[in-house]
């Protein structure tokens, strides 16, 4: 869906030029409780289509819970209590005819910890597409190749296809993840964190490609790394206890913050 960008920003779009954006996600008043805590305060924004969204802001802030939020993680957490709402496409995912295995399907996630599965490379890539009842081995061939190509893998491995996942390094690991979860198509992909366990040339990778793959997907990433927030996202929230303090290009929050806690956290005054 294309939405007026303009008229979705309540909070934090005095700033914000996204004319030019289609809306991808759209949050309104979205309020979370653990228990009796509550952990996100009644956030309104906007992400764009295939770009790429960082979430920064200290530890505890809510932007693992926030990202959870896009595709009913959270609902796993029996204390977990959610008010306000969470549009994809247009659509409220948390109405109750949202089908959630058709939603996570559409919104992939890849977590901190890379967790391929105890089988083949070949296999962890054609795995949800076994699941959707693809049983033509030209289509799985196609597709595991394509799939690796997108992640940056195919010449890592392509000899190796029927090898354990597990005798891969952690920084392929992490990109066959990548792998799996675009082998199905999503629209979507959630990166909590992707690069904070490899080293940084695994990084690098990584980083690279999140950059190739932002043409075709539009990628919400929670990162502890100021840099990399700067080096590989279009734009930038910036979140504290709970709230959303600034939303922006992040090229203008990183060199011109409208808010003075955003300037502290990323001067390094506390985090
Ligand atoms: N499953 C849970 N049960 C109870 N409280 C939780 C749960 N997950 C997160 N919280 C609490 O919610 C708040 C936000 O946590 P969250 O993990 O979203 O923050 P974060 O900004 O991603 O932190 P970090 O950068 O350390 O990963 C914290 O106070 C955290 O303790």
């Amino acid at each position: 869906m294309t939405v007026s960008a303009s008229a979705a920003l309540p909070q934090t779009g005095d700033r914000l030029s996204m004319e030019n954006e289609t809306i991808k996600i759209q949050v309104n008043d979205l309020k979370l409780y653990y228990g009796n805590d509550q952990a996100l305060k009644g956030i309104d924004m906007v992400i764009p289509e295939r770009k790429v969204t960082a979430f920064i802001g200290p530890s505890g802030c809510g932007k693992s819970t926030l990202l959870r939020c896009f595709n009913r993680m959270n609902d796993l957490v029996d204390i977990c209590r959610i008010t306000g709402e969470v549009l994809i496409g247009g659509k409220n995912i948390y109405d109750r005819d949202v089908d959630v295995a058709e939603l996570r399907r559409n919104v992939g996630m890849v977590f901190q910890k890379p967790n391929p599965f105890p089988k083949t490379i070949y296999e962890n890539v054609a795995y949800g597409l076994r699941l959707q009842g693809v049983r033509s081995k030209r289509v799985l061939d196609e597709v595991v190749e394509q799939s690796l190509r997108s992640a940056a893998l195919w010449d890592e491995v392509k000899d190796r296809l029927h090898d354990n996942a597990f005798g891969m390094s952690g920084g392929q690991q992490q990109r066959l993840v990548i792998a799996r979860a675009i082998a199905i198509q999503p629209q979507v992909l959630l990166l909590d964190e992707p690069a904070s366990a490899l080293d940084p040339i695994s990084t690098l990778k990584i980083e690279e490609l999140i950059n190739d793959l932002k043409d075709e997907y539009t990628i919400v990433i929670v990162t502890h790394n100021m840099q990399q927030a700067a080096r590989v996202s279009d734009y930038t929230a910036f979140m504290y206890m709970g709230e959303l303090i600034e939303f922006g290009d992040t090229n203008t929050l990183f060199t011109n913050p409208g808010r003075k806690q955003t300037e502290d956290y990323i001067t390094g005054r506390y985090g």
